[in-house]
């Protein structure tokens, strides 16, 4: 379509020029050509208007084209980040190469596909032009093209100038993000309101802008004075072009035809180089921006081995996950926060994991939920290294309520039923049992839609409830899965007593059989378990059933003994 609008634009110039020597030939003769001069008109007519109608529908086909690529790398981004290894998270260089990406997410390659386009059909128009103005006079195009030049190459020398700050900002424009946000945010709100941060976190946030803006906006005026030096000399050396036809028509060396398209067609090659001269400048400046998006695609996953076979347990009996000596060490770490451990955590049992705050409880689950792999040792499943299950087979077996579960914006059914999406959607009794299990089957069906109704207050129709009852439903959606091992990483923190109370007692009978491992400080929540470890310091040092550990007088039971005494 560009290859034809430049044609069509093309020869609708060159029918004017006909039209235009036809008419100066009926008046040096003296005598009207009537028929020769209609003839150029309606050809120059019928090319306009063809030239006007394919250029309308370029500019549609334009619009389809960088719309399909904008959305096709948008995806891509987020597909991107969705698979990548938990261990990222760990790392701000990950958050700065996505963070990049995200920012030229979509505007980027939008940009880049319009002013390619744009650019090319400038360029075609050019060489359609330079044709008509190589037949005027072969000098006229290299001085014309000598004129934009400067100009060209000052906005690619401080288009990688911008580029390169901008790679040097990018952590400086994560931290403004980061402190807009707790401005903004509705997780901060209330600390920010109660005690008063809001023209702290400000000032911070101000601070970082003006460093940000600053150096940009000192670059951009170095590049605006070096502009202006070189446009004006480009506006000297075209009006030396005009003075240059001008002349040549005084001298009769070329036709009023030809003076008439030169006049008619210079305003346009001005403005078509400086239009390929700003598009070359925006796809290079663009272009920086979505090779960050191709920096992302590059990130390599973890020297994992990706297993892709299925593992079949061969066992009737049921199963049970082992971790044999295990050490982990967190990237960037000094020491490790796991040393040794040894654990079983059979299928239709519940164990309990103690400790003190750090004592590495939270890691332990992150290696069982295969986020991380262990720096030393073994973790089985059936008598299987974890290692050989594919990912998505592993996660199957297992289920989990973390301390930060996620809040879901969308309906309670999709809520809970988000804790295995292979089940066939939206199974209403599943949902409705697991929700029974968890103790929210009551409030749910006091909300204004039962089970259809939309949590959260990010959208409209939205329903905010306590942090208790979303906790509810995080602990639903773990049981809602088919998995055999479920992990509660202090996983009824936010309930009521009575209602902790009874899940834990009705803890054995909900599970089905399968296998819980239960993280708690409390008391009341660990005097449940069949077998409990006592992690201190990133080591078990105790382990045994509730009344063994009591009897020992160690740890555990200094832990429990003052607690003990405060809930009775
Ligand atoms: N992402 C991380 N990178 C480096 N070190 C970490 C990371 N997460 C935790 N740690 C370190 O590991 C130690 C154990 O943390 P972990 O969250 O496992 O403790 P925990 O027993 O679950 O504590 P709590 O009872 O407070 O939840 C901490 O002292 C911390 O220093």
């Amino acid at each position: 379509m560009i290859i034809l609008e430049t044609l069509l634009f093309f020869g609708s110039i060159y029918a004017l020029k006909m039209l235009i020597d036809a008419v100066s030939i009926t008046i040096s003769k003296e005598q009207t050509e009537v028929e020769e001069i209609m003839y150029t008109l309606v050809w120059a007519a019928l090319l306009t208007i063809c030239y006007h109608v394919i250029k309308a529908f370029s500019v549609y086909a334009t619009e389809i084209q960088s719309a399909k690529v904008s959305e096709h790398l948008y995806a891509k981004i987020h597909e991107k980040a969705a698979a990548l290894d938990y261990s990222f998270y760990e790392s701000p260089e990950y958050f700065d190469v996505l963070q990049r990406a995200k920012e030229s997410g979509y505007d980027r390659p939008h940009a880049v596909v319009v002013t390619l386009f744009d650019t090319l059909k400038q360029v075609l128009g050019l060489f359609a032009i330079a044709s008509v103005i190589f037949s005027i006079d072969a000098l006229l195009l290299p001085l014309l093209v000598a004129c934009m030049l400067p100009t060209l190459f000052i906005r690619i020398y401080y288009s990688d100038k911008l580029n390169l700050l901008r790679l040097r900002h990018t952590a400086l424009e994560r931290q403004s993000g980061y402190f807009g946000s707790l401005l903004t945010s509705e997780n901060s709100a209330k600390e920010v309101r109660l005690f008063g941060l809001g023209d702290h976190f400000m000032s911070r946030l101000v601070d970082i802008r003006k460093a940000i803006v600053g150096e940009r906006l000192a670059i951009s005026y170095r590049r605006t004075i070096k502009e202006v030096m070189a446009t004006v000399l480009a506006t000297f050396g075209f009006f030396a072009c005009i003075a240059y036809v001008v002349w040549g028509s005084i001298k009769g060396l070329v036709t009023i035809g030809d003076i008439a398209v030169f006049l008619v067609i210079f305003p346009q090659v001005f403005n078509m180089m400086q239009g390929v001269t700003n598009g070359i400048t925006v796809v290079y400046h663009n272009n920086i921006f979505v090779k960050s998006i191709f920096d992302l695609f590059d990130v390599k996953g973890t020297e994992k081995r990706t297993v892709e076979t299925e593992v079949t347990i061969e066992s009737e009996a049921p199963i049970s996950l082992e971790l044999d000596n295990v050490s982990f060490i967190y990237p960037h770490a000094a020491k490790p926060t796991l040393s040794g451990i040894n654990l079983s955590f059979p299928e239709g049992k519940v164990v309990a994991i103690v400790g003190l705050n750090g004592a590495g409880k939270s890691t332990l689950i992150k290696l069982i939920c295969k986020l991380y792999e262990p720096t030393q040792g073994n973790i089985s499943l059936g008598n299987v290294s974890i290692n050989s299950f594919p990912d998505r087979q592993y996660r199957r077996y297992i289920s989990a309520v973390f301390q930060d579960f996620c809040r879901y914006n969308v309906s309670v059914l999709e809520n809970i039923s988000l804790g295995d999406i292979s089940k066939p959607t939206h199974e209403l009794n599943k949902v409705k049992s697991a929700a029974q299990r968890a103790g929210a089957h009551e409030f749910i069906e006091s909300l204004s839609d039962g089970y259809d109704t939309i949590m959260g207050r990010i959208f409209e129709n939205g329903n905010e409830v306590s942090i208790g009852q979303w906790q509810k439903i995080a602990i639903a959606r773990a049981l809602y899965s088919s998995s055999k091992f479920l992990v509660l990483d202090e996983a009824t923190s936010a309930l009521d007593a009575k209602s902790e109370q009874k899940f834990f007692q009705e803890l054995k009978e909900n599970l089905n059989g399968r296998g819980a491992l239960v993280i708690s400080h409390r008391h009341s929540t660990v005097r449940h378990a069949d077998y409990i470890y006592v992690l201190s310091n990133g080591k078990i040092i105790e382990s045994g059933t509730y009344e063994q550990l009591q009897y020992a007088g160690g740890e555990f039971a200094s832990l429990f003994k003052k607690e003990f005494v405060q809930e009775f």
